[in-house]
């Protein structure tokens, strides 16, 4: 029986591409959780497994999003493991004739598979699925070592992060 998925499998940009290296990108799947999803989130930050019940739920609410909230993942047809996952959120604006703004987020790369492609593959799949949705940019948050990464994914230095945590 095919898996339960965001809406937004539906959405141009947003289904499965095979591409001709064995991996798939496609939208986040309820399966993915048993397909390491939480160990390729480790990489990223710290993220302790998660209950079924607790991914579940959040999957429940980012699908109650749609197109709004996009995880895409690649899975590697050998193994049928993820390798790679990203997210972008649209955020709705007033200012801008009520603008959108895309909002990059956890990108992640298994450590084996890095340098192959993949990440770019992912970013640009995600910035496509804002473009689509009318977004007048895509924004992200990143360390000074990745920099060059995001510029190869055609990004620019652009003002200042802050933060402030709890
Ligand atoms: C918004 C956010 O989520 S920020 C958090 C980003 N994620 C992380 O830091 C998690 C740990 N790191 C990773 O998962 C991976 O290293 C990623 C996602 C940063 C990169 O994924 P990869 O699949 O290795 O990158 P990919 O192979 O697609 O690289 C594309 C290009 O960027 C370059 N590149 C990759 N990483 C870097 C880097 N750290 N610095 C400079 N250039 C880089 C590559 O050399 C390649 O250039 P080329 O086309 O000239 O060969």
């Amino acid at each position: 029986m095919e898996q339960p998925h965001a809406p937004v499998a539906a959405e141009a940009g947003a289904g499965a591409a095979a591409a001709g290296d064995g991996y798939t990108i496609r939208p986040l799947e309820l399966s993915d959780l048993s397909k390491g999803f939480c160990e390729l989130l480790a990489q990223l930050s710290p993220s302790p497994p998660l209950s079924e019940e607790a991914f579940r739920a959040r999957f429940a609410e980012l699908a109650a999003l749609g197109a709004d909230h996009l995880v895409l993942v690649a899975e590697e047809a050998a193994t049928d493991r993820l390798t790679a996952a990203g997210a972008v959120l649209v955020e709705r604006k007033f200012i801008r004739r009520c603008g959108l703004v895309g909002h990059l987020e956890d990108v992640v790369v298994d450590a084996a598979a890095r340098g192959r492609g993949l990440g770019e593959r992912l970013v640009r799949r995600l910035v496509e699925h804002a473009r689509g949705r009318g977004c007048y940019k895509v924004i992200l948050n990143c360390t000074a070592e990745l920099k060059g990464f995001y510029a190869k994914c055609g990004f620019e230095e652009k003002n200042v992060q802050m933060g402030l945590y709890f």
